[in-house]
């Protein structure tokens, strides 16, 4: 009598959701399409080479619309330009990027009824610790690398912070890794943190702000396959 072996137990973890983040053209948008990326991020902040203005916004919006979820990614910012956004590239999330507190978070989620991750930077575990403080105020935390202090901008830079940190994280709240990822880590990345949700932007580009189709497509396809 022969046997038939089942097939080999070779990962019960999910695929992570991708996030591509900083897309500033239609090719880039097509690109992240073309990879299944789950969220598409658009950047508010003028400061970045991937800050878009709410008409740009809009038009790279509409042609993702349906297809990926729309982030809408913003530093500080104040109610009037959160409104322009939303209403503009009809956002389906709001990515918070800057020192806002618990409240404000939770402010701006009353106030739009959307969904509202909120950027944490790490370098330290008391900095992962912090995300309990979010819990009922944001739908998801992004754990990033802290930037160096006089950095320009808060994320964005292709800093990579200690993966061990987030090991044994059992957080409330859903949560996702940012921070220096690449086609070439995001592997090791999701391996070593179980993180249900990747988010990259420098490590998918060619030059800042330049995404580049077939890093994006290397990235989501290893993710994936993590
Ligand atoms: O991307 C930007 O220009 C940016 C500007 C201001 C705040 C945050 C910003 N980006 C956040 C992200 O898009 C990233 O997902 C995250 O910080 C990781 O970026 P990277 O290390 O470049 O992958």
């Amino acid at each position: 009598m022969t046997h038939t072996r089942p097939p080999p137990i070779r990962n019960l973890m999910p695929a992570p959701h991708i996030k591509i983040c900083g897309l500033t053209t239609p090719a880039a948008i097509d690109a992240a399409l073309a990879a299944r990326a789950d969220y598409i991020g658009l950047v508010s902040f003028p400061r970045s080479p991937r800050h878009l203005s709410a008409a740009d916004a809009a038009a790279l919006a509409a042609r993702a619309k349906g297809r990926a979820k729309i982030v809408g990614l913003f530093v500080d910012p104040a109610d009037s330009l959160l409104s322009e956004l939303v209403a503009a590239a009809k956002l389906d999330v709001i990515q918070l990027h800057g020192e806002e507190p618990p409240a404000r978070v939770a402010a701006v989620r009353a106030a739009f009824g959307l969904p509202v991750w909120k950027a944490l930077p790490v370098a330290t575990k008391q900095d992962v610790e912090r995300a309990q403080a979010f819990t009922g105020a944001a739908d998801l935390v992004l754990f990033d690398a802290k930037a160096p202090k006089g950095a320009a901008m808060p994320g964005g830079l292709g800093l990579v912070f200690d993966w061990t940190l987030l090991a044994a994280h059992k957080g409330p709240l859903p949560w996702g890794l940012a921070g220096g990822l690449s086609p070439a880590n995001v592997t090791e990345a999701v391996r070593a943190t179980k993180a249900p949700l990747v988010d990259v932007s420098s490590g998918v580009e060619s030059a800042p702000g330049m995404k580049d189709a077939a890093l994006i497509a290397e990235f989501c396809k290893a993710a994936r396959e993590a």
